[in-house]
């Protein structure tokens, strides 16, 4: 499982918890702007924009999980098991493998229109990287400050929605996981007016009272619920502290505990990484499951003129500040 967000206040923020059992060795990862692809269908391909994110780099080759790039532009790809299908290429689209996706759009695109505009006529291709890396079933949250899309390929042919609520996470659908929110259209960071039934008194005994019945547990529709309810109401100062600082807290509303979420074979899926990127600024920030210290790159202290791949191991275990 994972939870992808937007977040805006004099920046606009980009981010995701990767929620898995185990890592790929992932890296903070720079590709400048000369970096040689070659994409499977589409030949050479050389990137108009600079990017910066976490991948797997198999073979000098960026595969990314989440990326913004140096226009602002956002992409996440999180799990979306059972549902997402990918399809032989077709005469008159353009034809981009599973893990091309995020490359290609954050490198010819600066906004989130004209990523609109390349996915009208965009076929995602199922093609695998490798026999030891083949197709992951995802869907992508992709967004810039203008607002959010949510990217899906099914049976049926690769689908666009809106999404108001700058949330992702995992199964089912969007459209389904959007309809959810009706169910909680009663819940509110205010305390409520009593409406359960005339003439019976219900005191105020609690703060908090407002929310009573957001889903607490870790499955992939209440995260959504969840998320979005915590993104929506979130204030922060609009420092950049104050607002990485809360982009953290959201996403930490949703992240899974070891031992929460039990797997075959005595395994846990817990948060590993969470990523807030400032996508105005180019500076991805994380922290991870063994370290709460905020660490940041930031894309501009590189050379994005390069054609090779900056990469940054992730910094782990917990910075401690002792205070005596
Ligand atoms: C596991 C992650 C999703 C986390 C998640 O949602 N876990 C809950 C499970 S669940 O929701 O309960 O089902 C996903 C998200 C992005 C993925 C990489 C994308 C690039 C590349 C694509 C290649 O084709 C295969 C290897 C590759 C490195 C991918 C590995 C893995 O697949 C990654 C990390």
């Amino acid at each position: 499982m994972c939870t992808a967000a937007t977040y805006t206040t004099d920046s606009f923020y980009f981010g995701r918890n990767l929620d898995y059992e185990f890592s790929y060795g992932d890296e903070v990862t720079v590709t400048p702007r000369a970096y040689p692809f070659s994409l499977r269908c589409m030949g050479d391909f050389r990137t108009k924009y600079a990017m910066i994110g976490m991948a797997y780099v198999a073979g000098e080759y960026p595969l990314y999980y989440d990326a913004v790039n140096e226009k602002g532009l956002g992409i996440a790809g999180l799990n979306f098991v059972g549902n997402a299908i990918y399809h032989p290429a077709q005469d008159g689209k353009s034809n981009v493998a599973q893990f091309e996706l995020i490359p290609w759009l954050l490198g010819s695109c600066a906004t989130l229109a004209e990523a609109r505009t390349l996915l009208a006529k965009t076929n995602i291709v199922n093609i695998p990287f490798s026999e030891q890396l083949p197709l992951a079933q995802l869907h992508w949250l992709i967004a810039d400050k203008t607002g959010s899309i949510v990217v899906e390929s099914t049976a049926d042919g690769l689908h666009i929605y809106d999404n108001p609520v700058g949330v992702l996470t995992n199964n089912p659908p969007f459209p389904q996981q959007l309809f959810a929110l009706n169910n909680y259209r009663a819940l509110s960071p205010r305390t409520p007016a009593v409406a359960f039934a005339d003439g019976l008194d219900l005191p105020v005994y609690s703060r908090g009272l407002g929310a009573l019945g957001l889903p607490g547990d870790l499955s992939s529709q209440s995260r959504f619920v969840r998320a979005a309810f915590v993104r929506m109401n979130a204030k922060s100062g609009s420092s950049e502290a104050e607002s990485v600082g809360q982009f953290f807290h959201i996403l930490h509303a949703v992240e899974q505990q070891r031992g929460c979420c039990e797997l075959d074979g005595g395994k846990y899926e817990i948060t590993l990484y969470t990523s807030c990127c400032n996508a105005d600024k180019g500076i991805y920030y994380y922290t991870t499951y063994g370290n709460h210290q905020i660490t940041a790159v930031d894309m501009h202290r590189e050379n994005l003129d390069g054609d090779r791949l900056v990469r940054y191991p992730l910094v782990q275990g917990e910075q401690i500040a002792l205070q005596n």
